[in-house]
């Protein structure tokens, strides 16, 4: 497929930005999408929160395979870093200010323990774009706080915003990518409207839903675009050409595209993860 492009300069402010931000918090938000939680995640978040506590939020987890969310909450554990999945349209303020507090028990006892009583704790919301986060800083702050769309890039500027009794919460806009040498994760990020639809092929992420679904989910694709099973023994540009036939679109692939696009991401093809878990591999006593 055709190179994705990021912007060196806004990735260049957002580094300065995050650098700023940290000295002021006590936690990172940082926000991954369930159904890609690796290829979501900006890979310099990590470098630059360094000791910094932090919780992975699993946003969108009402998209994502449960099964495989399951797996990936576990793999986290594993790697001592806390996460919790959620579903920021209807999840609740308290279950994540609940979990913040527990990822700070320690902190808040040790300052305790010095004298220091802070009243509020202060965290740094951080994601990459259309991950979720203003509708997560919305339900958060309890009204409309922060503007919401499906596009990447809404996020603007930033601003404190409280929660509950407890948080103060630092909104960023979303961060890119300086540049991404696997294609696979930036057809996984088009896929699922990380990036703007004007920098991608749509027939190109859509073949790559096709093969996706034909090999993961093929029932759904099935009933989705009424095929017939022999019809996924098609090479996949013949499969789209079909599929544009079955939703009345004669010869427009281009428009078929962008439709299966679309209904991969309001979940119309049924819940999926594209990332897969890594397998833990068990330490093996060679001695023996
Ligand atoms: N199904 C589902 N949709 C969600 C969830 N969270 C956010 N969305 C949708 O995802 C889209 C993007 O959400 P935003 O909150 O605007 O994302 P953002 O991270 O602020 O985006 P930028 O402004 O680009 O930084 C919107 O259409 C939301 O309704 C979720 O947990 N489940």
């Amino acid at each position: 497929m055709s190179k994705i492009q990021w912007y060196p300069g806004h990735m260049a402010k957002a580094i300065r930005q995050i650098k700023e931000n940290l000295k002021m918090v006590d936690l990172v938000l940082e926000l991954a999408d369930a159904r890609l939680p690796e290829s979501s995640r900006n890979p310099l978040v990590q470098e630059l929160i360094q000791n910094k506590p932090s919780l992975l939020l699993l946003t969108k987890k009402d998209l994502a395979d449960p099964t495989e969310t399951q797996g990936w909450v576990n793999y986290y554990q594993t790697q001592q870093q806390p996460v919790l999945a959620i579903n920021s349209l209807h999840d609740r303020a308290s279950v994540i200010e609940k979990k913040i507090q527990s990822v700070l028990v320690e902190k808040i006892a040790k300052q305790q323990q010095r004298g220091i009583q802070k009243k509020r704790l202060r965290v740094l919301c951080l994601g990459i774009p259309n991950v979720g986060k203003s509708t997560l800083l919305n339900q958060l702050v309890g009204k409309k706080a922060a503007q919401t769309g499906n596009r990447p890039g809404v996020t603007k500027a930033q601003q404190w915003l409280k929660v509950g009794k407890t948080l103060d919460l630092l909104d960023t806009p979303g961060i890119l990518w300086p540049k991404f040498e696997d294609p696979l994760i930036g057809q996984k990020l088009a896929l699922t409207g990380a990036i703007k639809d004007t920098l991608f092929a749509a027939d190109d992420i859509a073949l790559f839903a096709l093969e996706y679904f034909e090999q993961k989910q093929p029932t759904q694709l099935l009933e989705r675009y009424h095929l017939k099973k022999t019809d996924l023994q098609m090479e996949l540009p013949e499969l789209l050409l079909l599929i544009t036939q079955k939703i009345g679109l004669r010869d427009d692939y281009e428009r078929a595209s962008q439709r299966i696009i679309f209904d991969c991401r309001q979940g119309k093809l049924g819940r999926y993860t594209l990332d897969q878990v890594p397998k833990l591999v068990e330490k093996l006593d060679e001695s023996k």
